[in-house]
């Protein structure tokens, strides 16, 4: 699944819910959770029933919820089963015997945010029916006690927690949103960073940070040329009985042809969507 930006949008905002019908975002968040005040929640959840039901959007629309312990989250629940969304969002996760329970019969999709749902993302991700994981790293830094850093280096050990328990059970992981929504040069670069860490994609709040979180989580015209010319140096040692040998000064094996044949891959299906 392509996820290289997923844009929250507030259900209680009109504008920002017709708006994002128009955005390139490859998932859309229709949030009833912390961008809506709680005098606000029963007129988000009409307004996602209604955007739901328009239909018309152009990419697969989950909805976040609020937590399991809120005095929402059973009307959110509700909610959920009426107007049937791509996956349900379900903020705070932390412990995988609740989660597994819910019986939602809609992907999961699980943030983690909590000190203890950092410790438990492994067992958070392989709950049947959970499609990926979310990073949240303003209640998480909250929790945590760090203070903000350009950099992010007190949240490192936890964005990699939610990479790992990702790929060890095969669900997608989403990097945390950048609240600084005029800095489009620092965006940029924290979206480099959550790649290089390994994050399929990262969670936007602001139309403005759509197309520069797919430009970096997507293949570049570039890499695609790099990864054709790995695979044709590695042909060439194939052809000649070599297990492995250099290409560009470094060392490739069959591993690295596969990773190139992956990048490919995802160009091709970049370029046609
Ligand atoms: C951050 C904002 C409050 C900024 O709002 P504003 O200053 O009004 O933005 P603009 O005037 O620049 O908006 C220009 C137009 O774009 C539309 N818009 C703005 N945001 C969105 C959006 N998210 N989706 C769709 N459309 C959007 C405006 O309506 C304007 O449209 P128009 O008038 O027609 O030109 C605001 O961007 C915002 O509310 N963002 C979303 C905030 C949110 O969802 N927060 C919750 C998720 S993040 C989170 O909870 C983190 C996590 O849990 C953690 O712990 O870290
Ligand atoms: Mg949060």
């Amino acid at each position: 699944m392509r996820a290289r930006s997923a844009l929250y949008v507030p259900a209680d905002k009109p504008r920002a819910l017709e708006k994002a019908r128009t955005l390139p975002a490859d998932l859309i968040i229709l949030d009833l959770e912390d961008a809506v005040a709680e005098d606000r929640k029963a007129e988000a959840r009409m307004n996602a029933v209604d955007a739901l039901r328009v239909g018309a959007w152009r990419a697969p629309v989950l909805l976040r919820v609020n937590g399991l312990t809120s005095r929402h989250f059973d009307a959110d629940f509700e909610t959920a089963l009426k107007c049937a969304p791509a996956g349900i969002v379900l903020p705070k996760a932390e412990d995988a015997a609740s989660v597994r329970s819910l019986h939602l019969g809609l992907p999961l999709w699980l943030m983690i945010e909590t000190p203890r749902g950092v410790l438990n993302a492994d067992a958070l991700a392989g709950v049947p029916g959970v499609a990926g994981l979310l990073a949240g790293a303003n209640d998480l830094a909250r929790d945590l006690r760090t203070r903000p850093h350009p950099d992010r280096w007190p949240l490192l050990h936890a964005l990699s927690q939610v990479v790992l328990a990702a790929r060890a059970n095969g669900v997608v992981a989403l990097d945390a949103v950048f609240n600084d929504v005029r800095d489009a040069a620092g965006f940029a670069r924290e979206c480099v960073q959550g790649r290089d860490l390994g994050f399929d994609g990262k969670t936007v709040i602001h139309p403005e940070q759509v197309r520069a979180a797919n430009a970096a989580f997507g293949v570049s015209a570039q890499e695609a040329e790099a990864a054709r010319a790995l695979l044709a140096t590695w042909a060439e040692a194939r052809a000649a009985g070599l297990g492995v040998t250099t290409h560009a000064g470094q060392l490739i094996e069959e591993l690295h042809a596969r990773t190139a044949e992956e990048t490919l891959a995802r160009w091709t299906e970049e370029q046609v969507l």
